[in-house]
């Protein structure tokens, strides 16, 4: 490839909790098999910015690209059951190439875009994600290949690191890919193409601008990278892409400097998120509460507790959008605030009125102390939303 046009630096903006993807082009050579030649530098990124206090959770590629090296006897053309088989093969050594870089214990989370599309598991998986951080424990994301296989490719860990974004509530995307940033065309055949610093909207003249993979481990290119970056833009987060082969333009990034695309977004995650709330239709049914919870929810700012649940009216699930209604003092209904329910409506009968410390010895299980986490929650006031 000729000398590429070089991206001007910038200061990245302030951000608390990030995913970083890292792809197959950057874990694996052509050939196959994996190097921690790249993954060095960006595991010290990782570490650099949790002594800084901010967290990073790790979606990684490069489970096929690994086991490809291990089964080299596979063709190209290998039908899906055997990629599948690579996959199951070289995710092994993905997480352990990855240990080897860390001090401290990672853990492997497989997930698919159907596991996140289920409102229930999108709930397991968020609160076993959140625990993990808790637990100071930094979690390695990649896709399940060994059950989703859409058409005929493996999946898309890009789409897949934004939908993470949005279920861990992060504020910034990191995409670390072999190329600097994205380019009004592809530059791998296209020499003329000028790099773009920054993204106010991703418009579809944007969009028209990504061309497929450039190497024969990675998968999706440039558009699926800027899918990625829609879809955490809608939910308010920030995308960055950069070169994670490019060791200096690693540790300028460890300094809040960045040579790479940074696509904004317009929406604080917070807006983005209560924006969401308020529009998702509620499904038929209610939590019913009494006075003192109504107001710890609409002036305390409180999360939804069983002690303060007269009934759940209904047949909705754990993970429905559904109300939260209370008695105004003339006695008619109205509703209080509108959200994410943790419990099903079964259950929140069951848990009615009791205390949040008796939650397992009810149910024989708990989902957390809550019914409906504030996060999950907005407020609806006559003359709209007020948090
Ligand atoms: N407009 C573009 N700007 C930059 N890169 C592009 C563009 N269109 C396509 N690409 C290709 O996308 C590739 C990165 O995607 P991919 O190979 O899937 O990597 P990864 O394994 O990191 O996901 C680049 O190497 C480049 O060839
Ligand atoms: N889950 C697959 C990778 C899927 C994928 O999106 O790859 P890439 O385009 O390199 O990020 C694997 O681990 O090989």
């Amino acid at each position: 490839m000729t000398q590429l046009r070089k991206f001007r630096q910038q200061t990245v903006p302030p951000w608390r909790r990030a995913v970083l993807k890292v792809g197959s082009s950057l874990l694996a050579a052509d050939s196959g098999g994996l190097s921690t030649r790249h993954a060095l530098g960006l595991a010290q990124f990782i570490a650099s910015c949790h002594a800084s206090g901010r967290e990073v959770v790790l979606v990684s590629s490069g489970a096929v690209a690994a086991g490809r090296l291990l089964m080299q006897h596979l063709p190209e053309d290998a039908s899906n059951a055997a990629r599948q088989a690579m996959a199951a093969l070289g995710q092994t050594q993905t997480v352990a190439l990855w240990q080897r870089l860390f001090d401290r214990p990672l853990a492997q989370v497989l997930l698919t875009h159907d596991d996140l599309r289920n409102r229930r598991r999108y709930l397991n998986a968020r609160a076993t994600l959140s625990e993990l951080l808790a637990l100071n424990v930094m979690p390695v994301v990649n896709e399940n290949d060994t059950v989703a296989v859409d058409e005929l490719t493996l999946g898309d860990n890009d789409n897949l690191a934004a939908i993470v974004a949005a279920l861990i509530d992060a504020d910034m995307l990191l995409i670390a890919t072999d190329i600097d940033g994205l380019y009004t065309a592809d530059p791998r055949s296209n020499p003329d193409a000028q790099p773009i610093d920054e993204v106010h909207e991703l418009t579809a003249e944007i969009m028209g601008m990504a061309g497929a993979a450039g190497s024969r481990v990675g998968t999706g290119g440039m558009r699926t990278k800027l899918e990625a970056a829609e879809k955490a833009a809608a939910a308010g987060i920030q995308t960055i892409l950069f070169n994670g082969r490019d060791n200096e333009v690693v540790n300028l990034l460890s300094r809040d400097l960045l040579h790479g695309t940074l696509l904004r977004t317009s929406a604080t995650r917070m807006q983005a998120r209560k924006y969401w709330l308020l529009h998702v239709p509620a499904v038929p049914g209610c939590i019913h509460v009494d006075a003192g919870a109504a107001r710890a929810l609409s002036e305390g700012g409180a999360s939804l507790l069983p002690k303060g649940v007269i009934d759940a009216v209904g047949e909705f699930q754990r993970g429905d959008m559904v109300e939260i209604v209370g008695d105004s003092p003339d006695g008619e209904p109205y509703v209080v605030a509108r959200g994410i329910t943790q419990y099903g409506a079964a259950e929140i009968n069951q848990l009615a009125r009791s205390h949040t410390r008796d939650i397992r010895q009810k149910l024989g299980y708990s989902y957390g102390e809550s019914v409906m986490h504030r996060d999950d929650m907005v407020i609806t006031t006559d003359s709209g939303v007020i948090s």
